[in-house]
């Protein structure tokens, strides 16, 4: 089975858990794609509040009935993809770059459950960069604060995200530097660190919040919990 293939059977099987009058947190990426097109499929009548502009515009192409976090008390169920699954199911997220929104829905939300491909669970978190959402407004200081904290974790300078376009700006307007580590030996310290800089306005590390995990195998899909 391909990774994509593993990313669909737990989008399919996330779906399921979707009931009628829900409503919904969609997540962001090529994994919660897969949970977006299983629920339209389902064609319950629901309400999706979207983690990011991409996620907004794929349910609206497949007929999914759309409200903002601002519109909804409360959040019945929210699905969305990780780039890494640890211990206690502690997760880094932000690898398109909505994790802002992403956090702020999952905050909102009675029930988180995170979707993924068995390559994503991993033993300690920080193979994978985390990424950091800073304001634009002088971010090469704020950066330099960035550089400081992860020396004292012993880790190399985070770097500001590009693409072939240019520096990555979020939907909110914020920029990301990508703190490569290889292994996060306290993820709540780095994360309580990250967040005492002026200028950052979170950080990719999702901890404590994620519920369950369902994770595509060759096996079937196999459910995690913390
Ligand atoms: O910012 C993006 C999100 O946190 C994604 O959920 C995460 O990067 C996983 O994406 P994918 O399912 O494409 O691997």
């Amino acid at each position: 089975m391909t990774a994509d293939d593993q990313k669909r059977i737990s989008g399919e099987a996330a779906a399921e858990l979707v009931e009628a009058g829900m409503v919904v947190g969609l997540g962001t990426g090529s994994t919660a794609a897969w949970f977006v097109k299983a629920l339209a499929a389902r064609r319950l009548d629901i309400r999706g509040v979207p983690t990011s502009e991409a996620t907004a515009d794929l349910a609206r192409e497949l007929g999914i009935g759309l409200a903002s976090l601002d519109d909804v008390k409360s959040i019945d169920l929210t699905v969305d993809g990780a780039d890494e699954i640890g211990p206690g199911l502690s997760l880094i997220k932000g690898g398109g770059a909505a994790l802002l929104r992403e956090k702020l829905v999952w905050e909102a939300s009675r029930r988180c459950v995170v979707i993924a491909d068995a390559a994503k669970h991993v033993k300690t978190l920080g193979k994978f960069p985390l990424p950091i959402e800073v304001v634009r407004f002088g971010h090469p200081h704020t950066g330099r604060r960035l550089a400081d904290i992860a020396a004292e974790f012993d880790l190399p300078p985070p770097r500001l995200r590009t693409a072939e376009r240019g520096v990555v700006v979020t939907d909110g307007g914020n920029v990301i530097y990508d703190m490569a580590s290889g292994t996060i030996a306290d993820p709540a310290a780095l994360a309580s660190a990250l967040k005492s800089v002026t200028g950052v306005v979170d950080h990719g590390l999702f901890l404590d919040l994620a519920d369950e995990a369902l994770l595509g195998t060759d096996d079937g899909v196999v459910k995690l919990v913390p």
